[in-house]
């Protein structure tokens, strides 16, 4: 039903080199053009966002990123902007068409100084033109004391292709990076400007592709691709007038432990909300009233056992399980009856910890599920620390998916979803959703994205952008305070 691979794609810091090669060499655009013009396309973003500047303080490292700064440097110049460029490391290291921008930046008059403590002024604007793609590995001691000096001085900065520090294909910073207001990034989009610390050091984020013609692109086909809302939302077809609820599934949500029904009915509630034809919960007789009370569409049934949730899964299209699941035997029952079954599954919460606890064991991998694990959920099946997942949030949601099949949401600033063919990302939501029964909702709603007929990666894909984006409008009465519940009209209204 979507076409994912007309969405943006992502590439890594190699796969951008490759096409920057291919540029230069296959479509015969000069590497000083193709410079020029992504410096061009940085200044103008520069004087779109901050008109006039006082000063532009531009620092410059040793590649090519710096020759870019280099040239925006000789713009703002020459259009008569105050200008100074602090070069960071040895100008005798510098070669090749950086080289050729440092000495043509010079030879116009743009004054050029070595980079050193206290240097920079706390006025105007500062441009970022110190590490781009080539950084490899955490950013050593000197472009580390430039980087933090940035980032306490308060000025809006812009970041030239990547903020210094923040990796690439990763979205880890290195050390450390700079905290941009805006960074024009140049020919393709780096996957690592989405994810993990990317949004926080990047910025508001635009693409200049340089002029670079499309058949370039196609030796290098992008394996991550950023998720667009309204492409998916555009794709999705209208009901038919003579539509009723056998069409659009039945989701059966599983869950809620003593002390923890919320979970549930804020599951069935965005599942409802987000057009599932019929929704059933499955949990402790104690939350049945409450669960009614809220959402008397919900057929609510009290299971005291595996035994009788397994005389359920039969009718239904989706299992969700994990909703204040809790771990306690009468989990691991609910937990065991549902694995059995042949239906499918979205699993969160404590079904992915009890899944943990039994990996490569009694559960094998199988394809008709979707684990939507967090980061602190998908360490502890792969067995190894948070920091780890979220030092390569990309490879962490590849080797899930391997290991354990169908379709990984790994969830995070950036969600990434991973079927094993390959890797999208959802750069909605908000600081706000870092709060309790967030995760209920996502779960809520992919299974009813499922129901309705979606592919799995297509439900999940949808599920996850559709959270976001339904908690950026509820944010505009801002991000603090911001609950779970909050989301479901705006789900709704997205969805119509
Ligand atoms: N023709 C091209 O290839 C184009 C490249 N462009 C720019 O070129 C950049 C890539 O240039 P380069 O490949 O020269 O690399 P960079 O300029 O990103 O970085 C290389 C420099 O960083 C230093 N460095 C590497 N790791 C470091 C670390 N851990 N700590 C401190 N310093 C470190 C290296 O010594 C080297 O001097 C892109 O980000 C983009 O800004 C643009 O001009 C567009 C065209
Ligand atoms: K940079």
């Amino acid at each position: 039903m979507f076409d994912f691979t007309q969405m943006q794609g992502l590439y890594t810091a190699r796969q951008v080199r490759a096409l920057d090669a291919r540029a230069i060499g296959g479509a015969g655009i000069p590497g000083p053009i193709l410079m020029a013009r992504a410096a061009a396309a940085a200044w103008d973003q520069l004087l779109a966002l901050w008109p006039r500047p006082e000063l532009v303080q531009v620092l410059c490292g040793t590649g090519n990123n710096g020759g870019d700064g280099f040239l925006l440097a000789e713009l703002a110049h020459k259009r008569g902007y105050p200008v100074a460029v602090y070069q960071l490391g040895d100008p005798a290291r510098i070669g090749g068409d950086a080289l050729k921008a440092r000495e043509q930046a010079l030879a116009s008059g743009v004054p050029v100084a070595p980079y050193t403590a206290g240097c920079l002024e706390s006025r105007g604007v500062v441009v970022d033109a110190m590490l781009g793609t080539g950084l490899g590995g955490e950013v050593r001691d000197a472009q580390r004391g430039a980087i933090e000096a940035v980032n306490t001085l308060d000025l809006p900065v812009l970041a030239v292709d990547i903020p210094s520090g923040l990796c690439a294909d990763s979205g880890r910073v290195l050390g450390a990076a700079v905290r941009a207001a805006t960074t024009v990034t140049f020919i393709a989009a780096k996957r690592g400007l989405y994810t993990g610390d990317g949004q926080d050091c990047a910025g508001a984020v635009s693409l200049a592709t340089l002029s670079v013609p499309a058949a370039v692109y196609a030796v290098e086909p992008p394996d991550c691709r950023r998720l667009s809302l309204d492409a998916m939302l555009a794709a999705l077809p209208p009901r038919p007038a003579n539509a009723h609820k056998g069409l659009y599934g039945r989701v059966l949500v599983a869950g809620g432990d003593l002390g923890m029904g919320g979970a549930i009915a804020l599951a069935a509630e965005a599942a409802l909300r987000c057009g599932a034809g019929l929704v059933s919960a499955a949990t402790r007789a104690e939350h049945v009233p409450a669960i009614l009370a809220r959402s008397p569409e919900v057929m609510a049934r009290g299971v005291a056992s595996g035994q009788e949730l397994a005389s359920l899964l039969d009718g239904a299209d989706v299992v969700a399980l994990g909703p204040g699941l809790g771990q306690s035997p009468w989990s691991e029952q609910l937990f065991q009856a549902a694995c059995e079954h042949r239906v499918p599954l979205v699993l969160d919460a404590d079904a992915l910890n009890l899944l943990g606890r039994r990996v490569g064991g009694v559960v094998p991998p199988r394809g008709n599920w979707i684990l939507t694990p967090h980061p602190g959920e998908a360490a502890r099946l792969l067995g190894c620390s948070t920091g780890e997942v979220q030092a390569d949030r990309f490879a962490a949601a590849r080797e899930l998916q391997q290991r354990l099949g169908g379709v990984v949401v790994l969830k995070g600033n950036g969600t990434l979803v991973c079927d094993g063919e390959q890797v999208l990302l959802g750069d909605y939501g908000n600081p706000g959703m870092a709060s309790g029964g967030m995760g209920d909702v996502l779960t809520g709603v992919i299974a009813a994205l499922l129901a309705q007929g979606l592919a799995p990666v297509e439900a999940a894909a949808l599920g996850v952008c559709l959270h976001g984006a339904a908690a950026d409008r509820a944010a505009g009465a801002g991000q603090r305070g911001l609950l779970a519940s909050d989301l479901a009209p705006h789900m709704r209204e997205l969805l119509a």
